[in-house]
């Protein structure tokens, strides 16, 4: 029965415009995939932590892995062209080494550094408790929807919405299984692994996220990253 954290950094971060990808960036001189990997490295429950990572990135990523002590990093294999892609290569690599009918895999964003042991833990409960588990935080503002981009005459009722984050966690098997439905359907271009369970009808399960597990998408999101460090350790780095 083995808790997995499949790490996706497979992306080159366009909406950064730096020449090195987001999740290599330094904060305060530490990469920021170190900060998110060591988070699943201090879980008392992972067990294994597998990278998606960018193409020519692999080595460095070992050095740093070295470095910083994340010894539960397994394997890392290089991405594939889009997110969902990704996803399935780190699968199929998991897949060779466990084949547990109990083993889950918690799919986890690199540029999420922020992500608590408090988040860990609920997906691993939600997991094993309803089949699979994805993390959510309440959506708090009016949400307008807009035909041409530019204005709205609609709105959606946010009561009715979740904003999700990751970490995505699923029970390997039927990930896998899923994966393998969703070729044979032509079902290839899913934003996230939330998107393909409901693209294919199947029923997801919330676990508690937080406002500041944010995605580093922009410079602005690192300047909120760098402030939270500043006032508010994360609990794994307070340890
Ligand atoms: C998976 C995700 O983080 C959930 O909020 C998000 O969908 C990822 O989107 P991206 O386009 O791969 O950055």
């Amino acid at each position: 029965m083995k808790n997995i954290a499949l790490i996706i950094a497979g992306g080159v971060g366009s909406r950064m415009h730096q020449d090195i990808p987001k999740q290599f960036l330094n904060v305060n001189d530490k990469p920021i995939i170190i900060y998110t990997l060591e988070a699943f490295q201090k879980h008392p429950n992972i067990d294994a932590i597998e990278v998606v990572c960018l193409k020519g990135w692999r080595d460095i990523l070992c050095a740093y892995a070295k470095q910083f002590g994340i010894t539960k990093l397994e394997n890392v294999v290089t991405g594939g062209e889009t997110g969902l892609k990704s996803i399935r290569k780190g699968l199929y690599d998991i897949a060779k080494r466990y084949q547990g009918e109990d083993d889950i895999v918690l799919i986890h964003d690199a540029i999420r550094p922020m992500v608590s042991q408090d988040i860990i833990s609920d997906n691993i409960r939600v997991c094993r408790e309803y089949g699979n588990a994805i993390t959510v935080i309440p959506c708090t503002a009016v949400m307008l929807k807009t035909m041409d981009g530019l204005s709205s005459m609609d709105q959606v009722p946010r009561d009715n919405l979740k904003i999700t984050q990751t970490p995505q966690t699923f029970f390997l098997k039927e990930i896998l299984e899923v994966h393998k439905e969703a070729i044979e359907k032509g079902i290839d271009d899913s934003v996230a692994s939330c998107s393909l369970y409901v693209e294919l009808g199947r029923k997801l399960y919330h676990s508690i996220g937080s406002e500041k597990n944010i995605k580093l998408t922009t410079s602005e999101d690192i300047e909120i990253f760098t402030a939270l460090l500043s006032v508010e350790r994360p609990d794994w780095l307070r340890k």
